[in-house]
């Protein structure tokens, strides 16, 4: 049995999660670098929590200077074995209005300038990810939010952009045409690195605005979004202290093995294996490189 410690990611808007306690901010150096921030853990009820603002605290770090593998590599190294991941995003679908949560669980990753695996020459590996997010932690917080009352979708998928500006109109048309739910610019390849790290993850989008594609809302008004992400922040922190106090004392297996995915992944042979980037891998691989 593993000791379930629950990992917070907050988005913008949100830079702190209040009602730890036994609270302290610990720095974690990362072979991978600057992470966004330190971490912060405490305790709601008996569950331990570390909390990490995806920004940096002030909102520092744009959606493509993020440090993502520097994040994960040192949530892994607190002990996460869960992970939230809270995110202000766009909605495609008039019955997704800004204020609703959507338990995204598929990603499309139109990413292009962030590296995107911990693995690469040296030590290559292939992780399974048809399912980016873990079954049991997304009912969990489907339970959350209805215990809370907060309007939420259980499922859809969200696209990650590069940005930092919106998108055209063109690209949102697309987008809705494609039936997809959601746009936002973090998710990737953050859950990819979460699943590489062997930490089930599951992801909040929490609507701020329609993108751009709605005929009478027009663009995206950025005063509007921030209108919603202040809201939105307070029933976000609500749903993560409700999670928190009725989550298991263990971290349950995942069904679809999201906590062991490196079990078979590994591909490049034992003596053809970089010593420095299998240093760099303790944390993340160190359970099957042998560290
Ligand atoms: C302020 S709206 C655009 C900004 O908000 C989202 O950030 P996060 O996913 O961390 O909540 C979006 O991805 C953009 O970075
Ligand atoms: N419309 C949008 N596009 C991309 N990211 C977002 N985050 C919040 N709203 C967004």
């Amino acid at each position: 049995m593993t000791r379930a410690v629950l990992g917070v990611i907050g988005g913008s808007g949100i830079y702190d999660l209040p009602g730890l306690e036994g609270l302290e901010d610990v720095a974690v150096a990362s072979p991978w670098g600057e992470p966004s921030d330190v971490l912060r853990r405490g305790r709601i009820g008996t569950t331990e929590i570390v909390f990490l603002p995806r920004h940096g605290r002030g909102h520092h770090y744009s959606p493509s200077d993020i440090n993502y593998r520097a994040n994960i590599d040192v949530l892994k190294r607190a002990g996460v074995t869960d992970l939230v991941s809270l995110s202000a995003v766009g909605s495609f679908k008039g019955e997704l209005p800004p204020g609703h949560f959507v338990l995204a669980d598929q990603f499309v990753d139109r990413t292009y300038l962030r590296p995107s695996s911990f693995f690469g020459r040296g030590c290559v590996a292939h992780v399974a990810f048809s399912h980016p997010v873990a079954p049991l932690l997304q009912k969990r917080i489907a339970r959350a939010a209805e215990a809370e009352g907060i309007a939420h979708q259980v499922g859809g998928t969200a696209v990650c952009m590069e940005g930092p500006a919106f998108s055209t109109l063109a690209e949102s048309l697309f987008h809705k045409g494609q039936g997809w739910d959601l746009i936002g610019m973090t998710s990737m390849p953050e859950a990819k690195l979460a699943r590489e790290a062997e930490i089930s993850y599951a992801f909040v989008g929490m609507v701020t605005d329609f993108d751009a594609w709605h005929e009478e809302v027009g663009p995206v008004d950025v005063s509007q979004v921030i209108h919603h992400l202040h809201s939105n922040a307070d029933k976000g922190r609500r749903l993560v202290a409700r999670l928190a106090r009725d989550f298991p004392a263990d971290h349950e297996p995942c069904p679809i093995h999201s906590d062991r995915a490196l079990e078979h992944a590994v591909i490049t042979a034992p003596e053809h294996r970089d010593p420095d980037l299998v240093a760099k891998l303790d944390a993340v691989a160190g359970r099957v490189l042998g560290r």
